[in-house]
């Protein structure tokens, strides 16, 4: 029987020169009730870089975002942002759920929806207005703001999720698996729109994903979790030039390669070979 020749080697990401970490996990644990989830998560995210995580479904990546929120205590290690060791949410950090229809209130405009985090941030009513709808525009709904949530198609309702994240003006944003709940015309379309904010903002943003191609497409850098208890399988960098494009990108050799090379990591060939 003919073997399958071993995907292409991806060289393992070193840090970037020179730059600043923003998010510094360190031997993170966490489980629930005894039973061990994460075992000892260590990892940087740089100043302006776009990580993506991926790892088997149940893995814990929406437990690992939970943690380095401060939206979950874990049992040890370290969760550092900006070198401030996180106990509660930090003030510098925008969230996006996958479930937009439960993290946005349905009585409330999505003017409102936007503006909502922003009362506890020390700025007038006025700056925040301002910037509800400054991020608003920015995702392409300036018109919609009178608008109640549920009067939105799926792919706008995430939008408004985008823009109130994006209003908070974080330094980091976190995203677990945003675009997973919207048919694949939207997705795309949402992967594009993150690109672009994400470079005209100057952001830093990790990406939990169970899509090997969205990782790849959006990152500048892959983690690939194990199987539980979760650990680091592997941090990939993906050397695909930027500015990217959905057709042109996703049709290079390279993209393939990295693709199996992501494949693997996530252990699809040993289920593969039995
Ligand atoms: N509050 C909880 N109490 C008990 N167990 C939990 C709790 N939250 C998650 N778990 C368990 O921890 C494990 C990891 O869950 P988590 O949702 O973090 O994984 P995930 O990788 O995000 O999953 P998916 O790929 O399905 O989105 C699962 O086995 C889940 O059942």
């Amino acid at each position: 029987m003919a073997e399958t020749a071993p995907p292409p080697a991806v060289a393992p990401a070193a840090a970037p020169a020179g730059r600043t970490p923003i998010l510094e996990v360190d031997g993170l644990r966490k489980g629930y009730g005894g039973d061990p989830v994460l075992d000892g998560i260590s990892l940087q995210v740089f100043e302006g870089e776009f990580v993506s995580v991926v790892g088997p479904s149940g893995c814990g990546k929406t437990t690992m975002l939970r943690c380095l929120a401060g939206l979950l205590p874990f049992e040890s290690g370290t969760v550092r942002i900006d070198g401030a060791a996180v106990t509660g949410p930090p003030a510098t950090l925008g969230i996006v759920f996958q479930d937009y229809s439960r993290s946005l209130l349905p009585w409330l405009s999505v003017r409102d929806n936007v503006r909502l985090p922003l009362r506890y941030q020390a700025i007038s009513k006025k700056q925040a207005a301002a910037q509800a709808d400054e991020a608003l525009e920015s995702v392409g709904l300036a018109a919609d703001g009178h608008k109640r949530p549920w009067q939105l198609s799926g792919g706008m309702q995430q939008r408004v999720a985008i823009a109130r994240a994006l209003a908070y003006r974080p330094r980091l944003l976190l995203m677990d698996e945003p675009f997973a709940s919207v048919d694949a015309q939207t997705r795309v379309e949402l992967e594009d729109l993150m690109l672009r904010l994400w470079s005209e903002r100057a952001m830093t943003i990790a990406f939990v994903t169970h899509d090997i191609d969205e990782a790849i497409y959006l990152g500048d850098r892959i983690v690939a979790l194990t199987r539980r208890p979760t650990g680091i399988r592997e941090t990939m960098t993906v050397d695909l030039p930027r500015p990217r494009d959905q057709i042109a990108t996703k049709a290079t050799e390279r993209f393939a390669e990295l693709r199996a090379s992501v494949f693997t990591a996530l252990g699809h060939h040993e289920e593969a070979a039995g």
